[in-house]
């Protein structure tokens, strides 16, 4: 399936100083500003719809009761906007009336009261040291465990529990709860609310843990690491850390536009299956995405394969699932070992890597490529200007490419770049372009050159 791409010409930096200053571009952006009543009139409008429907719909008010629904209730398409919406109006009338002095200020120390917690931004509110330290504190002593579901417990009990005094133990569990984090229904004892609740999810202790123990201190040595290694792209390794990451990383499967469905209904797979196509999965972890693809399109071979110990770990398929979906080990820095499949797909694994090693990656297919074999990667993309997606995606995006910097030495990429990291690797790879699917994008390159026999032997 071709897939068309919109061709990015990006200026270069005297083009874009000089436009800067070009009194058109500073009119049409402050004429772009959203004035206070425009923000608060916005967040009336969208508040009201998403309010319809949940009573509409008989569904539970969102609340910070400890047992109200721990996510936002699944929305229909059309009502994402709204939601969208209100989070995007809200923290922006929230900065505008702060002003641009006390912004930042507040930014850097970090009080961040008018930044909603655990919306679409939360994965970089978890990165606000201040907030950070509360919350490290919560990880670090397992709070959230200790603290019975519907009983309140004193501070004096949890200090004999943990063996920290009462009075560290109420300011940094007081500092939580100004993120609306536990709440004191009477003082000098705490209770569990929604948003402490949901520190007791294993992948969101992962989350917390990881963002706590790995990122904040990763953020602090960045900068200096790099004025010490200025390239930055070889690899990090460490076990315990990988594997609280991939953690980490699964607790994002169950969020909104990180469902299968966005790769299984976003590629025309039903071509493939028509002509009951071989599919490789390359580092496909434990084979849900091939599982799934297997289960929608039944005349599909898929291949999984990852290294040894999670091909070990993979469910035992029963019937003829276990014929159509087979496991393998391959390390996808070594030569690929499948010859001849009609599709690699790559999900989740470039952003791993800087262009030297994810470079590496698709030289290692190569050699197995039959002429017209397409190779998907499905991954995040950086917008290329700032203007294809709203603010709050944007900012997640930025944020996760300076995670990938910080942790792995590693990058997110813009469709350009991907283009280039084809071109880069082997001309004979043509590259047709990406489809948004989801919070990532699918993109796809043909293989152009010669049979993998005609290659190899
Ligand atoms: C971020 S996960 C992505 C998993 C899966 N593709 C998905 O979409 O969820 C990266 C996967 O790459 C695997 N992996 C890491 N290094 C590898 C290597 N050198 N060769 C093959 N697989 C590897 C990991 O075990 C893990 O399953």
């Amino acid at each position: 399936m071709a897939i068309s791409v919109k061709t990015q010409n990006t200026p270069d930096v005297e083009t874009l100083s000089a436009s800067n200053s070009s009194p058109i571009i500073e009119a049409a952006f402050s004429a772009s500003t959203s004035n206070l009543i425009e923000l608060a009139n916005t967040i009336k409008r969208e508040t009201e719809r998403l309010d319809r429907y949940i009573k509409d719909s008989n569904l539970p008010e969102p609340s910070f009761d400890v047992d109200a629904p721990l996510t936002f209730t699944k929305l229909p398409d059309e009502l994402k906007k709204a939601r969208e919406e209100v989070m995007r109006a809200t923290k922006e009338l929230g900065t505008l009336v702060t002003g641009a002095t006390e912004s930042i200020r507040w930014l850097a120390w970090n009080v961040g009261l008018h930044v909603p917690l655990l919306c679409l931004h939360h994965h970089t509110d978890l990165l606000k040291h201040n907030n950070s330290l509360s919350l490290h504190f919560i990880y670090a002593y397992r709070i959230a465990s200790m603290v019975p579901l519907h009983r309140s417990i004193s501070f004096s009990t949890i200090s004999q529990e943990i063996g920290l005094s009462e009075l560290n133990i109420r300011r940094l569990l007081r500092h939580a709860m100004t993120n609306r984090i536990f709440h004191e229904p009477v003082p000098g004892f705490i209770a569990h609310n929604s948003h402490s609740r949901v520190l007791t999810l294993p992948q969101i202790n992962d989350w917390v843990g990881f963002c706590v123990e790995d990122m904040w201190p990763a953020a602090a040595e960045t900068i200096p690491t790099l004025k010490v290694y200025p390239e930055a792209d070889d690899p990090t390794k460490d076990e315990k850390r990988a594997g609280r990451f991939s953690g980490a990383m699964k607790s994002l499967l169950g969020e909104e536009g990180y469902e299968l469905h966005y790769l299984i209904d976003g590629y025309d797979w039903a071509s493939l299956d028509a002509k009951g196509a071989t599919i490789v999965d390359v580092g496909g972890s434990r084979g849900y995405v091939s599982i799934e693809l297997a289960k929608r399109f039944p005349n599909l071979k898929v291949i999984v394969q990852d290294l040894q110990g999670t091909v070990e770990s993979a469910p035992k398929l029963e019937g003829e699932m276990k014929d159509r979906v087979k496991f393998m080990s391959q390390d996808f820095f070594e030569e690929q070992q499948v010859r001849g499949a009609d599709v690699y797909i790559l999900r989740w694994i470039m952003h791993n890597y800087s262009d030297k090693y994810a470079s590496r990656i698709l030289q290692r297919l190569i050699p197995a490529l039959k002429n017209g074999a397409r190779i998907l990667v499905n991954d995040y993309c950086l917008p290329e200007d700032g203007k294809e997606v709203g603010m709050g995606e944007e900012k997640l995006l930025r944020t996760m490419d300076l995670v990938m910097l910080t942790l792995c030495n590693a990058q997110e990429r813009t469709v350009a770049d991907f283009r280039t990291l084809f071109e880069v690797v082997d001309g004979r790879f043509r590259f047709l372009g990406a489809v948004k699917a989801g919070k990532m994008s699918i993109l796809e390159a043909v293989w152009e050159g010669g049979d993998y026999q005609t290659l190899v032997d």
